[in-house]
């Protein structure tokens, strides 16, 4: 592995004439990019070629699309020898759909000085497959943007395959991601897919993090002696020094909503844009109901996993144009995704580790702008920050005036949880409880499976205004390892004791409205990420850690 020094110059892409393609160098311009970010300088100044395998970190919303788009589509447009059209010669591999449109969508930008702009397709979950494969197959694709699930799916097919048999480079963005359990078998199967390294295609990482264990295991796209480039001196946050980090403690999990309110009142100027993360898509989906009931002056927006395709891909588009709003999130979002002008991002409950809390972070602050950055937990969560003493996270200066504030937001927040219908509840409290029993978080929190559904069932009465436990089925509760716990309010029907006295509205036979209706007990597969992470538990309700986003 070559370490390449560190060099934080500004540099005019002017200087690239000669170097880097004119039609590229002219689109930059159409584009209104003047001047290289520091990671696209090191890349395409200090890599031994630009077909070399890399291995490259930079801070989030620092440019890091640009600074493998060019080089791969440099050295196609550049190449004699470069594949046909209708053969793909440039595979991106990226974990969420939005960021793979998104990707698709900087490629689409930089080609379109060319004469005959290259075809940039993408094959991502949750869309229409057959008009896509059938675009794919007609048209005349040189480059890919594709979820690992999809794009495994494409090449399971010989006349797909054979279009993918010519690849140059192969790049994985957010790479210490793709190559985290959740995503390495797909990325491993998809190798077998494709053609093997030694026909010499070129392999290159990108993440903002890039932790040791990703070090180990990158050797299956990246050769022997590859470049590694970081713009993020070891001693420095991961995060940007452009935005301070605040955290707020409150009590108990009951207090979620209430601690919201009153931060939010805080924090809100005229026309912010602000990015709420939850731990779990049904959770962020509560949020986003109770919200939009005029607890907040802004525009709500929601994305999450549990929504169809469309609405996310249009929530993303929206989100991205407005001026101001307050968008509920799960991960969908949390890494890559370059939103403008993202004034604040808080984070609401632990998130899966200190890089997840990076990333999402990251949706603040692009591209040279400022941001600020709040987590708020419960006291037993405060291990979040002794764990991860590298991150800048101090206490809000606010934090009593926040606290003292939520009294004044229960009343709403209670009148606000009644007009939420109890599915919404029901789905949120179940996969609370599925994300933690199917967390090694427990420990940390010094919890036992009863104490779980004990914090749950304080979430529920006292936070979400539930008159009992919302109820959950056998089935879902043994999935989850939760079989003869006590808490639980059985779902009639199957309750174990036959005294549930749950009765959502408008269900006298107690079963929530989504288990009545057709596609109940899907898990978390639909409109998810093409891979569920940690996958396997969970099912109506939303159960487990798959779920998260
Ligand atoms: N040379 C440049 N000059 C000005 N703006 C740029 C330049 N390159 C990229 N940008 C803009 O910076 C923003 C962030 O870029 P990008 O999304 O590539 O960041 P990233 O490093 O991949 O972030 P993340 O780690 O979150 O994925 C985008 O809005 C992009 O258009």
């Amino acid at each position: 592995m070559q370490d390449l020094a560190i060099n934080d110059g500004a540099q005019p892409y002017a200087s690239m004439a000669g170097k880097l393609d004119s039609r590229l160098l002219q689109a930059l311009r159409v584009m209104g990019f003047e001047t290289m970010t520091p990671v696209q300088h090191r890349v395409l100044t200090e890599l031994p070629d630009w077909r070399s395998d890399c291995l490259v970190q930079a801070k989030t919303g620092t440019g890091k699309t640009l600074a493998f788009l060019l080089p791969a589509l440099h050295c196609l447009l550049q190449d004699p020898r470069a594949p046909p059209r209708g053969q793909v010669a440039i595979l991106i591999i990226a974990p969420t759909r939005e960021l793979a449109q998104q990707i698709a969508k900087s490629c689409d930008q930089l080609t379109s000085q060319l004469a005959k702009p290259l075809e940039c397709h993408i094959a991502v979950g949750g869309t229409a497959r057959a008009s896509a494969h059938s675009r794919f197959m007609k048209e005349s694709p040189s480059i890919l943007v594709a979820t690992p699930g999809r794009l495994k799916d494409y090449l399971s097919e010989a006349p797909t395959a054979q279009k993918l048999s010519n690849i140059r480079t192969l790049v994985l963005d957010e790479a210490d991601t793709m190559l985290e359990t959740g995503f390495m078998a797909d990325v491993k199967r998809i190798l077998q897919l494709i053609p093997p390294k030694s026909t010499g295609w070129q392999g290159m990482c990108f993440s903002a993090t890039v932790p040791p264990r990703v070090k180990d295991v990158v050797s299956v796209v990246l050769k022997p002696g590859y470049s590694s480039i970081s713009t993020v001196d070891k001693n420095e946050a991961p995060t940007h020094e452009r935005v301070p980090q605040y955290y707020v403690l409150m009590p108990s999990v009951a207090d979620t909503f209430t601690t919201l309110a009153s931060l939010l009142n805080h924090e809100i100027k005229t026309n912010a844009k602000i990015i709420v993360f939850g731990v779990t898509a049904n959770m962020v989906a509560l949020f986003a109901a109770v919200f939009s009931q005029r607890l907040t002056p802004l525009k709500v927006f929601e994305i999450h996993s549990r929504l169809n395709q469309g609405a996310r891909t249009r929530t993303t588009a929206q989100f991205k144009e407005a001026d101001a709003g307050i968008l509920f999130a799960s991960d969908v979002i949390g890494r890559g995704i370059d939103i403008p002008n993202v004034d604040l991002v808080i984070q609401i409950g632990l998130p899966s580790n200190g890089d997840q809390y990076v990333h999402r972070v990251g949706r603040t602050a692009r591209a040279g702008n400022d941001g600020r950055a709040i987590i708020v937990l419960t006291e037993a969560e405060s291990f979040f920050m002794k764990n991860n003493r590298h991150l800048p996270i101090n206490p809000h200066p606010q934090t009593d005036a926040i606290n003292a504030g939520r009294a004044r937001y229960t009343d709403a927040v209670t009148q606000a949880m009644h007009g939420v219908d109890e599915s919404t509840k029901q789905r949120a409290y179940s996969s609370f409880i599925g994300f933690f029993a199917g967390s090694g978080l427990m420990k940390p929190l010094r919890l036992d499976k009863p104490g779980l559904v004990q914090v749950a069932n304080e979430l529920a009465i006292k936070g979400m205004a539930c008159p009992e436990p919302p109820p959950m089925e056998k089935k879902v509760i043994g999935k989850m390892g939760l079989k003869g716990v006590p808490g639980f309010n059985y779902a009639s029907g199957n309750d174990s004791t036959g005294n549930s006295s749950y009765r959502p509205h408008g269900h006298p036979n107690g079963k929530t409205r989504d288990a009545l209706s057709p596609g109940a007990g899907q898990g978390g597969r639909r409109g998810g990420v093409e891979k569920k992470r940690g996958g396997g538990r969970g099912g109506r309700g939303g159960g487990g850690r798959g779920e998260r986003r």
